[in-house]
């Protein structure tokens, strides 16, 4: 009975007895276990706390207001949850100093056929209708008024068309080991698929058929681990006949001119042609860039048309690669990359006069399940012919006065910065049956490496990188109001 009041009891009575000795250590371990207890429970209260501060410490500079490339904040306020969010993501630019987050808006597709109400200029609301999701394509009728589509045509012919780049049959009479040598992009004496593949992303510069891709593919195949790759023997023995210039098959002896097609250039800043810098302010209002970006892009390309006129299909922007560096930032940053491309995340398209028969804008593999580059040559069919099988495509654009339709060259990062080629984008230009056809294309520039194209920005306008919003804001005049039909 003692024995239990003396273990359980906190205080001893003075007039009992002495506790024996056991019992007195008993008693210690007991406040030597509570103390320890103590220091536990404090640790882990500490840990806690640390915890807690971290957490908000990172969703505060995680909310930072954004520098170089950001939107500033909301960049499209929208009716409902179809405004695409991306994620944030804090990264640092040594060349600028500061943590910079980049939030490049991208306009939610939702559905093919969905249609959105924006406002694009005062008092008119425009509908803006999904056409596909791969890629993310949109169409926006009477996206300029028959005025604007005029005074656009007039400057260019004031200004002067040019011839564009005609694409010529030629028999290659290179060696079969320098075509070898500049098919081996990285130099390692091997063809490998993804090599031949890269050959069929090349825009003007495209120099094999696409015949001569599949013999070269085919040889790929065959090879023993049915991937390639390919020695310069094999190459050899596989290529040596008819390596020709893209587009002409083989077996074709005279060619009709493949484009028929004249250009130009328009720009569109400061002291250009009202009516060119509204256009360009309406596209910012319609990407929700930073105009920043808008305003360090390509000029506006005016092109006609005539008879039989028509383009291959081909991607507006390249592959992102190591290897490769955008054209508009390469002179800028000074990189020594292998390649160049124009890297243009977005496409706009203009229709400046409506086409009655032919001269479509296509998507040949619009919304197809997989992209596959073997797909577009099967059953004799070669997809990228826009004079045998534009009608073959997934999606036809007809050309009406005033339209315009836009698309995502590039997916996104994940990080609410330019990502990968969507090779979806593939597009070509319906042989035109008669008359002429004018557009104009305006392409939105980014560096998918947006060190790079922070750096490029810093020189070319560094005024309003100094501003601290680096320009690239939105301002509160141009959100818009995008509205879900
Ligand atoms: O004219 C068209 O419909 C599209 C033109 C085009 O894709 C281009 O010039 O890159
Ligand atoms: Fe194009």
């Amino acid at each position: 009975m003692m024995e239990s009041q003396g273990l359980s009891g906190t205080y001893v009575s003075p007039t009992l007895p002495p506790l024996p000795r056991q019992n007195r250590v008993l008693l210690n371990k007991s406040s030597v276990c509570s103390r320890t207890y103590f220091v536990v429970v404090m640790v882990f209260f500490h840990v806690y706390i640390i915890n807690v501060i971290a957490l908000l410490l990172y969703v505060y500079y995680n909310n930072d207001p954004g520098e170089i490339g950001t939107s500033g904040g909301d960049p499209m306020i929208n009716s409902d949850s179809s405004t695409h969010q991306p994620p944030s993501d804090p990264h640092k630019s040594p060349d600028l100093g500061s943590p910079v987050k980049i939030h490049l808006p991208r306009i939610e597709g939702i559905r093919v056929g969905h249609i959105q109400k924006i406002s694009l200029v005062p008092n008119k609301v425009h509908k803006m209708r999904t056409l596909s999701l791969k890629p993310l394509l949109f169409e926006i009728p009477d996206f300029l008024s028959e005025e604007e589509c005029r005074v656009v045509v007039q400057l260019a012919q004031l200004k002067g068309l040019t011839e564009s780049r005609g694409e010529v049959l030629e028999q290659l009479d290179l060696p079969p080991e320098e075509i070898f040598n500049l098919l081996d992009l990285n130099q390692d004496g091997q063809l490998q698929l993804q090599e031949i593949l890269t050959q069929s992303h090349a825009r003007d510069g495209m120099w094999l058929t696409p015949e001569n891709l599949q013999e070269i593919y085919a040889g790929l195949k065959a090879n023993p681990d049915r991937n390639g790759p390919l020695s310069l023997e094999e190459f050899t023995r596989l290529s040596t006949r008819d390596l020709r210039r893209f587009p002409a098959p083989l077996g074709v002896e005279r060619p009709q001119p493949a484009q028929n097609s004249r250009h130009t250039w328009l720009y569109q800043g400061e002291g250009a042609h009202r009516v060119l810098q509204v256009l360009r302010n309406r596209v910012t209002r319609l990407t929700q860039l930073p105009p920043l970006l808008v305003e360090l892009s390509e000029p506006l390309q005016v092109v006609r048309y005539e008879q039989g006129g028509h383009r291959h299909a081909h991607h507006d922007s390249g592959l992102v690669h190591p290897e490769t560096a955008c054209s508009h930032t390469s002179l800028a940053v000074n990189v020594s990359a292998r390649f160049e491309t124009p890297c243009r995340y977005i496409t706009v398209v203009f229709y400046l006069n409506s086409v009655e028969s032919g001269g479509e804008t296509t998507f040949p593999v619009a919304d197809n399940r997989t992209y596959e580059e073997k797909a577009l040559f099967q059953n004799g069919v070669n997809l990228l012919d826009m004079q045998k099988s534009c009608d073959k495509g997934n999606l036809r654009v007809k050309p009406t006065q005033g339209s315009a339709i836009f698309w995502y060259n590039h997916l996104s990062d994940g990080k609410g910065w330019v990502g990968e080629l969507d090779e979806y984008s593939l597009h070509g230009d319906c042989v035109l049956a008669h008359g002429t056809k004018w557009v104009a294309n305006n392409w939105i520039n980014i560096d998918p490496d947006h060190q790079r194209q922070a750096r490029y920005q810093k020189l070319v306008a560094p005024q309003q990188d100094d501003e601290g919003d680096s320009g690239v804001g939105i301002p509160e005049q141009h959100r818009d109001l995008h509205q879900d039909l």
